[in-house]
């Protein structure tokens, strides 16, 4: 049996990047989505992708997170050729290495949030006591305890992005992918889920990929790289 992760603790991270994406692109019939987009990610970092509305920011995070297969170029994870694995191997490391965080939490609305947090250890054999507890170390770690017996529909938006983010780190990746983390949220709550947010993943030693429109956002990440027509133009430190 599996034990439970614990909810604290810096993991060591290797040295050189992480993750490495090399001329991507990426059609989507006629709309050329990605056109040669190479990018680096580092163990711990935490990087915003910037840049405008249909600029290929969400498509390059997809490949970078093995969501997606550009139809040429590669990615690669701690060495390992992602665009190379069979989809079974890409679910397989998605789920062991990477979390998520979107939007709109996409919590499942049947479970109360401890149960929607707890999910991806259960799914990875963690008993069903053990990864409730946990749950509940990250929900009282995202400040929101009181809304571990709640479902999703009973609590804010910030309250449920909380969970999204609990949830996306409860198995300590070592990446955690978010686009527009915090887009629907209103700016004071935004900025408290991202200070949470960031300082967790840097607790727990992930790296953060973050696609967003917002400064305010972006200004919690290490650096910055802006993508404009399917390229990335530039990475600049935050
Ligand atoms: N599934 C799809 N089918 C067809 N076209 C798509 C699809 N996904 C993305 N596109 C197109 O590819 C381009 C890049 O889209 P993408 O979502 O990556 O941009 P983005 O920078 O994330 O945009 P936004 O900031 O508005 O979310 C856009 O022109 C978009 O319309």
């Amino acid at each position: 049996m599996t034990t439970a992760p614990t909810a604290t603790g810096p993991l060591l991270q290797p040295s050189g990047p992480l993750l490495v994406a090399r001329d991507l692109h990426v059609a989507f019939g006629p709309t050329t989505a990605l056109a040669s987009a190479s990018l680096e990610v580092h163990g711990g970092e935490v990087l915003a992708l910037m840049g405008p509305s249909g600029s290929g920011k969400s498509t390059l995070l997809h490949c970078l997170a093995g969501i997606l297969r550009p139809d040429s170029g590669t990615v690669t994870f701690d060495g390992r050729d992602v665009t190379a694995m069979s989809d079974a191997e890409r679910s397989a490391l998605r789920r062991s290495e990477f979390g998520f965080v979107f939007q709109f939490g996409q919590l499942v609305p049947e479970l109360t949030c401890a149960e929607n947090v707890a999910l991806p250890l259960r799914l990875a054999g963690v008993t069903r006591r053990d990864a409730h507890r946990t749950a509940r170390e990250w929900l009282d770690r995202l400040e929101v305890p009181d809304i571990a017996d709640k479902r999703p529909g009973q609590v804010s938006g910030g309250q449920g992005q909380r969970a999204a983010v609990a949830r996306a780190l409860i198995t300590r990746p070592r990446v955690v992918f978010a686009d527009e983390p915090t887009g629907a949220l209103d700016s004071l709550n935004g900025e408290r889920v991202m200070q949470l947010f960031v300082a967790a993943a840097k607790d727990t030693g992930a790296a953060v990929v973050l696609v967003t429109h917002e400064a305010r956002v972006a200004a919690y990440s290490d650096r910055e790289a802006v993508v404009r027509d399917g390229l990335v133009r530039e990475q600049v430190p935050a």
